[in-house]
């Protein structure tokens, strides 16, 4: 079962949204041997619409010939077609550690991770989202426009020019953002955001959470739109 955030996040091995059919598709690709059974399948989705996560932690069944494991309240046989054989998912209470549980569910999801690997970093204390969401309440001039508007065209030349500590720019679905504010809130990390600066950022994005609502976390970080006459 789900103890706290962090388990909420390890565990996840799909899309919270299935919105993307792409990501849905390479999941299925990647677990290869692996078939759920029809009963399976069905709890899966109904498990992703309500809650957003599939994840594998429960406690031991007795499990024999037919192998079972557990998401939530939930139960499915795995099955592994190479081999014949039925293969039994590690299943074991989950502590509060998070490390631990960070190791253990990276062991259990080994037969089917996908090739991005998505590690929520644990943000230093005072940049939690809701700081994040604070600061965007109480900042006067989050995006650095001193006064300029932040409805005029910006070519990607000038995004690339932007790359510096207070005005690292990326462009987002057509929008350019001034992300350095947000650099040490980001879920992903630091690292991972660094990428984003000085181009155009979509289809890393989406790649790794499409569902995010960036239009509204960097409300307030716009210096404006891109000008794609170029
Ligand atoms: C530019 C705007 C971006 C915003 C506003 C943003 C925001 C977020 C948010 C809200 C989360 C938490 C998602 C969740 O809990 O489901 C997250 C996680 C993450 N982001 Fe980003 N992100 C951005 C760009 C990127 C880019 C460009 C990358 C990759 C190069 C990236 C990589 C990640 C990773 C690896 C995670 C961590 C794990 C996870 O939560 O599943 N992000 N980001």
């Amino acid at each position: 079962m789900m103890d706290n955030d962090n388990d909420f996040t390890f565990c996840q091995v799909s899309s919270p949204v299935n919105q993307d059919g792409l990501e849905t598709n390479k999941l299925a690709s990647d677990m290869g041997d692996i078939t759920l059974d029809e009963e399976s399948s069905n709890a899966s989705r109904s498990h992703s619409e309500n809650s957003g996560v599939l994840c594998m932690d429960g406690l031991p069944h007795n499990s024999n010939s037919k192998k079972q494991a557990s998401v939530g309240s939930l139960s499915y046989s795995v099955i592994d077609t190479t081999s014949n054989q039925t293969k039994e998912l590690n299943k074991k209470p989950v502590s509060s550690d998070a490390e631990n549980s960070l190791q253990r569910s990276s062991e259990q999801r080994k037969p089917m991770q996908k090739p991005t690997s998505r590690v929520k970093v644990p943000f230093e204390k005072g940049y939690s989202q809701m700081d994040w969401l604070k600061l965007t309440r109480s900042h006067p001039d989050l995006a650095g426009l001193k006064g300029q508007s932040n409805r005029r065209l910006i070519s990607l030349d000038e995004v690339r020019r932007h790359q510096t500590e207070g005005q690292m720019w990326t462009v987002l679905k057509g929008r350019v953002y001034n992300i350095s504010p947000y650099m040490k809130f980001h879920p992903g990390g630091v690292d991972m955001l660094m990428k984003a600066v000085g181009k155009d950022c979509t289809s890393l994005f989406n790649k790794y959470h499409a569902w995010v609502n960036a239009e509204f976390l960097l409300e307030k970080c716009l210096v404006g739109t891109l000008d794609n006459s170029q």
